[in-house]
């Protein structure tokens, strides 16, 4: 196989709570993760010179060792002594730095499709262990669907699928550092734990409403506060019919769930209009596994 094109999804978190913080930084979470219909198109052509080009739609993302798909390909070379050389075109839609996972979700499209293109014969679970290497989310974007992840995000049990909503992401103009949040957080210390075993308990009953209900995110005790415009991005969405509203991983990507496509799009429009977000889409959640 010469090429190949996949998607790359990206992600929310339905739930995200700390428990303790490990001597290299790192902290120990407990998340809900969730897979959905917003991604990049990464398509991988093998050349026969060798080497890495990364070809991308935006401008500002490195194309160097320091894009997180030349670092998944260049794994890949190394440990299998690849002698050809690959291109990576990613059109990028994912908002980036956002707390959705568009970088780890690149990088694990570049490894589940490494292993094709090439026969490398790796399992899920072989190449989530080389995933965790590039980031904490890799291993959950190479899984997929509603996940629960421990550890520092690497050890991963399927859960019961996310009954079918709708959602809408708004992503503010801020950029948030991942590191510094969670440096943040350990500075201040937490205020208040989410109620995670509430979500599972939602998931496990299919009850949306229950879900919605019981999300957390430890992080936007922190972001919340620095920033207002996420508080008013969340009270806009919950007004316009939300079930909840929420900051997706680090942020500043907030996404309300609805049951309704016509009621997520009114609230999508509301919220580009009174000016708080330029960049707001409705999507669904996605489910379905590799294959
Ligand atoms: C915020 C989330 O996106 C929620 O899903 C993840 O926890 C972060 O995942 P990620 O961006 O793939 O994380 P990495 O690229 O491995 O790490 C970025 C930075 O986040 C912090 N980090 C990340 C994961 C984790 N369990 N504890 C951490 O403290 C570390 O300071 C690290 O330097
Ligand atoms: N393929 C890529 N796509 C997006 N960003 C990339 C990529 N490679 C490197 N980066 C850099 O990584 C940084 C964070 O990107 P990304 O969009 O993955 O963050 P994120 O949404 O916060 O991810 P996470 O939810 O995993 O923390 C950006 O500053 C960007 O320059």
């Amino acid at each position: 196989m010469d090429k190949l094109e996949l998607k790359a999804l990206g992600k929310i978190n339905l739930g995200l709570d700390i428990l303790g913080r490990r001597e290299n930084g790192y902290h120990d979470v407990r998340m809900v993760m969730q897979t959905v219909y917003l991604y990049d198109r990464v398509i991988m052509e093998k050349m026969r010179e060798p080497g890495i080009e990364i070809r991308t739609n935006l401008g500002f993302l490195p194309v160097n060792e320091n894009n997180i798909a030349y670092k998944a390909a260049d794994l890949m070379i190394r440990e299998f002594d690849i002698r050809e050389g690959m291109r990576i075109t990613l059109e990028k839609h994912i908002p980036v730095a956002a707390g959705m996972a568009g970088g780890s979700s690149n990088a694990a499209a570049v490894l589940f499709g490494m292993n094709r293109m090439f026969s490398l014969g790796l399992s899920e679970e072989e190449l989530k262990k080389r995933g965790v290497i590039l980031g904490a989310d890799v291993p959950y974007c190479i899984m997929r669907g509603t996940v629960l992840a421990e550890g520092i995000g690497e050890i991963l049990t399927p859960l019961p699928a996310m009954p079918k909503c709708y959602v809408l992401i708004a992503k503010p103009p801020l950029s948030a550092s991942t590191k510094t949040v969670y440096e943040k957080i350990d500075q201040e210390g937490i205020s208040r734990h989410p109620d995670i075993d509430g979500i599972l308990a939602g998931l496990d009953a299919g009850d949306l409403k229950k879900i919605a209900g019981s999300m957390g995110n430890v992080l936007e005790q922190v972001m919340l506060k620095e920033h207002p415009v996420l508080g008013q991005i969340k009270e806009t969405m919950k007004e316009a019919g939300a079930l909840n509203a929420m900051m997706s991983g680090s942020g500043p990507t907030v996404f309300g769930i609805y049951e309704n496509r016509r009621t997520a799009k009114a609230a999508a429009e509301k919220l580009k209009h009174t000016g708080l977000v330029k960049q707001a889409y409705v999507t669904n959640v996605h489910n379905v596994r590799r294959k």
